[in-house]
């Protein structure tokens, strides 16, 4: 069965959202004549590469990535080619005949994924979309950008309509390889006390035909 890895690889130096402090990987022991293993501890900010924002991320009062049920994360989804938007993916760029019975939606917005430079220019999308998917049935919402809204949005407006809908997130999927179309999509969250958002290791499969 094929497998697509649509996950970026966690690394120091990797591009990181404005501000955020850098990644980092320290070797807390080293195998040698004294020690018969390699350790590693992880540094990271929770929306470092491809991650599932978890509610508490946009409310308060909403779900950590510990308390997140899984099923939004795990079943069918569709690829849309959204490679033509600009600025913001609207109305008018989704094919809406298309997602009828769809509970998973991935937007592919780059050509090619800007793997090792911070992109403040990714392409959002517009509030209405999400509302749109909303009453489609779609239960999580992807893209290959790092958020759903632009980077200097206060409003977070596409994040408020997920919030009406409780509906999910992934964020900064790659998806150079994958043409559009229905796949098996796996992306869990690791269970963070606390956390806003998880790391994922997202995967697309081939659906059974
Ligand atoms: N780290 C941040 C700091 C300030 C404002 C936004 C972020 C985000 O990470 C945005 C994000 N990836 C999102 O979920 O839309
Ligand atoms: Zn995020
Ligand atoms: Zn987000």
């Amino acid at each position: 069965m094929k497998v697509w890895d649509i996950s970026q690889t966690l690394r120091p130096g990797m591009p990181l959202w404005p501000g955020e402090p850098p990644l980092a990987i320290r070797r807390l022991a080293e195998i040698g004549p004294q020690c018969p293993v390699n350790v590693g501890a992880l540094d990271a900010p929770l929306h470092a590469g491809t991650h599932a924002d978890a509610p508490f991320h946009y409310d308060s009062g909403g779900a950590t990535s510990a308390e997140c049920a899984l099923h939004p994360y795990l079943g069918p989804c569709l690829v849309i080619d959204a490679r033509h938007a600009r600025g913001r993916i609207e109305l008018q760029d989704v094919e809406w005949a298309a997602i009828a019975g769809v509970e998973r939606v991935l937007f592919r917005t780059y050509g090619q994924f800007p793997a090792d430079r911070w992109d403040s220019d990714f392409t959002a999308i517009a509030p209405e979309v999400i509302a749109g998917l909303r009453q489609a049935g779609v239960r999580l919402v992807g893209t290959d950008a790092p958020s759903l809204d632009p980077e200097t949005s206060q409003t977070m407006d596409a994040h408020r309509e997920i919030l009406a809908g409780d509906m999910r997130i992934l964020e900064g999927l790659v998806l150079d390889d994958v043409a559009a179309g229905r796949y098996e999509l796996i992306a869990l969250p690791i269970r963070i006390l606390e956390a806003d958002a998880s790391p994922v290791r997202a995967i697309l499969r081939e659906l059974p035909r």
